[in-house]
């Protein structure tokens, strides 16, 4: 158990777990895109850990670029998204695969998909460290998923509860 600010959380996913999964995740990105040049897009501040992890372990020639969206506050989705920092680079007729730390809503994805399908790429793809299918409010389909969970608060492995928690090597859900 460990405490975070007014909260309480216990461990849900290993970091041994964690990490052999992104190793996994590594390899089927590497046979997929064999050959091509991807532009990842890493969605801050969230995805940083999982971005580090998965890209070292993908052997291939990429560039990787960050955008920075916000939409939760505290343990809730304000359902509105706000862009922090923009995209700048030409994304057309380029592979996208983005990397996020978690599709809860969805409603991150589904705002980011639109505004990166508006710059005509030649294709897009969603790497995800987690999901929490009973939460999604609009369809988002994701093509590298880490771990699907309960539709419970989560903490660690990058993931924040009010700023803090990011830098935990585990997986932790609210108790
Ligand atoms: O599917 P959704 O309900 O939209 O939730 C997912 C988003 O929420 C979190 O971001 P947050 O707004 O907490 O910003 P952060 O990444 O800086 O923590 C997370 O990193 C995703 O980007
Ligand atoms: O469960 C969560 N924890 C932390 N941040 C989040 N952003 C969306 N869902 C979550």
């Amino acid at each position: 158990m460990i405490n975070i600010l007014d909260k309480k959380f216990v461990p849900l996913i290993s970091r041994e777990v964690i990490e052999n999964r992104i190793a996994a995740i590594a390899s089927e990105i590497t046979n997929d895109y064999e050959g091509r040049c991807p532009l990842f897009i890493v969605v801050l501040n969230g995805a940083f850990l999982f971005a580090s992890e998965l890209v070292k372990r993908i052997p291939l020639s990429c560039e990787i670029t960050f955008i920075k969206l916000a939409s939760y506050s505290k343990t809730q989705s304000t359902g509105s998204v706000r862009e922090i920092i923009g995209l700048n680079d030409d994304i057309s007729g380029r592979e996208i695969i983005i990397i996020e730390d978690i599709v809860d809503t969805g409603l991150t994805m589904a705002q980011l998909i639109r505004q990166i399908n508006d710059h005509a790429p030649a294709s897009v793809a969603i790497a995800s460290l987690l999901h929490k299918p009973e939460a999604l409010q609009t369809p988002i389909y994701i093509r590298y998923t880490g771990f699907n969970i309960e539709n419970k608060f989560v903490v660690g492995y990058g993931l924040d509860y009010d700023g803090i928690g990011r830098n935990l090597d585990a997986i932790y859900v609210l108790a």
